[in-house]
């Protein structure tokens, strides 16, 4: 495996990580609110602008206060820490299990039961949550839907990408620099306490230029980066609820991995829950029905609709895992010019 002696130091510290007995030291771990050498504050002075009402609406704080972190040793890699309000947290984390999971969306529980069409409906039907069926989610994807055997996608397996989910990963983008991003397809990863997700790299894509988003919610995780290499060792790094990881450039390709998820204390969904008021609409990208989100991102506040979302968060963990797939010019995976 590694050039010289053979050893897949991934594997060895994914193995280090995921175990349970013993527990792994998080000594080692990265977390960007410890200045190390091996993290930095980035400067984003993008010449983006945007309306401050239209982040507010998406669930994000004012953008002058979001705080973005580099990794010395994993260029292109970066993480924004938690830019999310605390409504803006159960909106994302209640969109990707009550609307995101439902037709035509594809979900891992379609090769078992057919006509799922309302995975969270057909939980929470009876006064007692399903706790088999809830914990049976462990993806769905959105878009162009991954092909877990083939890896490819084609223009036959796509349905339309959610118009939230294209605006929030465009402002996101646009912040960052990489104005020309679109969000075109995206698996939504479900983590309970003992899952892992092993070392992959994503490159599915025809696009292989166009950055990585991801989006995690609920309890916290050890995220493992490597380089293109499986003998390169891994970085560890704590990613948190409302953490934004960027895999651009150099680290697009890079392997990673979730070898363990950690129960958290903080629940920063539970705090800065205001009301969004708008008398002027922001103007959107994509999102054709503003009040519509607006009303959505409002009714979170209210906590006896939000307790079903919270049962399952405070144990859980989502990740929104948001790709472009096509090239800038390219209209679909037919177009020849770029076959
Ligand atoms: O859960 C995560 O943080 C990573 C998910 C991931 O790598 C993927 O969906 O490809
Ligand atoms: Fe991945």
């Amino acid at each position: 495996m590694s050039q010289s002696t053979g050893v897949d130091l991934f594997m060895k510290q994914f193995k280090y990580f995921k175990s349970n007995k013993p527990q792994p030291s998080l000594n080692s771990v990265i977390s960007v609110d410890i200045t190390t050498s091996e993290v930095k504050l980035l400067e984003c002075n993008t010449n983006y602008k945007c309306e401050d009402n239209l982040t507010q609406c998406l669930g994000l704080i004012n953008k002058n206060k979001w705080k973005t972190y580099s990794f010395v040793q994993h260029p292109g890699l970066m993480l924004i820490r938690n830019p999310f309000t605390g409504s803006g947290q159960r909106y994302w984390i209640k969109r990707c299990l009550e609307r995101y999971p439902k037709k035509p969306n594809k979900i891992n529980i379609d090769i078992e039961i057919d006509n799922l069409d309302d995975w969270w409906r057909e939980c929470h039907k009876s006064m007692e949550c399903d706790k088999k069926l809830l914990k049976k989610l462990r993806w769905t994807t959105l878009g162009y839907h991954h092909n877990w055997n083939t890896k490819a996608y084609s223009e036959e397996n796509k349905t339309p990408f959610p118009e939230d989910l294209s605006e929030l990963s465009s402002v996101v983008a646009q912040y960052l620099g990489f104005a020309k991003f679109r969000a075109e397809a995206a698996i939504v990863n479900y983590y309970h306490k003992n899952s892992t997700l092993s070392a992959h790299t994503d490159h599915s894509e025809v696009n292989l230029d166009a950055p990585l988003f991801s989006f995690s919610f609920g309890q916290s995780a050890i995220f493992l980066i490597g380089g293109r290499e499986k003998y390169i060792e891994p970085s560890a790094i704590l990613l948190k609820s409302g953490d934004i990881v960027v895999m651009s450039k150099e680290a697009r390709l890079c392997y990673h991995a979730v070898p363990k998820i950690l129960p958290e204390y903080h629940q920063p969904w539970n705090s800065d829950l205001s009301e969004l008021d708008f008398n002027k609409m922001p103007s959107f990208m994509y999102i054709s029905n503003p009040k519509e989100t607006i009303e959505a991102m409002n009714e979170n506040i209210e906590n006896d609709k939000w307790s079903e979302f919270e049962n399952y968060i405070k144990e859980s963990r989502i990740n929104i895992n948001v790709r472009q797939v096509l090239n800038e010019k390219q209209i679909s995976l037919a177009d020849e010019n770029f076959s």
